[in-house]
């Protein structure tokens, strides 16, 4: 694990958003496209603000986000609605993206047809998480109803997952398409989060699941 202490927010938010510009576009470079995984939640907004603004071919990038709470997209805990408003305009509103909440009843009957549309954009290029004070990624959560299969090397791309930290059904990728990604970034702030991220580094991955990722991982840190 390569870990990136930054002096304050937003010289976090222009340098990653910076970074993760510079390796879709090298991808791009040699490859007709590019995939940029993403989180939602409280954390990656000046990220976001940063990155949509950013000089790349954003037509040829394909978004999706690592988990998505199921609820419609204006809800307030959706994370498309997060990315609406913070990343999917400016420059990268011409940006393909794939919408993990198909409004099916539940998210168990979107897994497999979202599993076809992803396919052809994977492995990801970019993969940005999240990590919530439970040490919780996407939506793998400890404790969660199916964690170990998600975890798990043959696991499908995603899965429907429910958990007791998690106020709704949720839908995730999985470990082994999140872990396959050509470069994984781990975006955390505060100091609760630091004390966390160092907790999960000692733990077993279905205890931390934050820490499957880590040692393939650059993290991203400021107070
Ligand atoms: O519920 C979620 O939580 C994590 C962490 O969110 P944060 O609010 O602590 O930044 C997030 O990465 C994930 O995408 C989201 O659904």
């Amino acid at each position: 694990m390569e870990f990136r202490d930054y002096p304050d927010r937003e010289m976090l938010a222009l340098s990653l958003a910076d970074q993760l510009a510079s390796q879709l576009a090298q991808h791009l470079r040699a490859h007709p496209s590019a995939s940029l995984c993403v989180p939602g939640g409280t954390t990656p907004s000046p990220v976001f603000e940063t990155l949509s603004g950013t000089d790349i071919d954003w037509d040829r990038v394909t978004v999706f986000l690592g988990d998505e709470r199921w609820v419609d997209g204006d809800h307030k805990r959706s994370n498309t609605r997060l990315l609406r408003r913070h990343l999917l305009k400016d420059r990268a509103a011409g940006a393909n993206y794939i919408d993990l909440y198909t409004g099916a009843d539940r998210p168990d009957d979107a897994t497999g047809p979202l599993a076809e549309a992803l396919a052809p954009h994977l492995p990801i290029t970019v993969a940005l998480l999240g990590m919530g004070n439970d040490m919780h990624t996407a939506s793998l959560f400890p404790g969660a109803d199916h964690l170990a299969a998600a975890m798990a090397p043959d696991a499908p791309p995603l899965m429907a997952i429910r958990a007791e930290g998690a106020e709704e059904p949720r839908i995730t990728l999985t470990r082994p398409i999140l872990s396959g990604a050509f470069n994984i970034h781990v975006l955390i702030m505060g100091p609760e989060k630091r004390e966390a991220l160092d907790r999960a580094a000692r733990l077993d991955p279905m205890e931390a699941p934050i820490r499957a990722f880590l040692d393939s991982a650059i993290v991203h840190w400021a107070e």
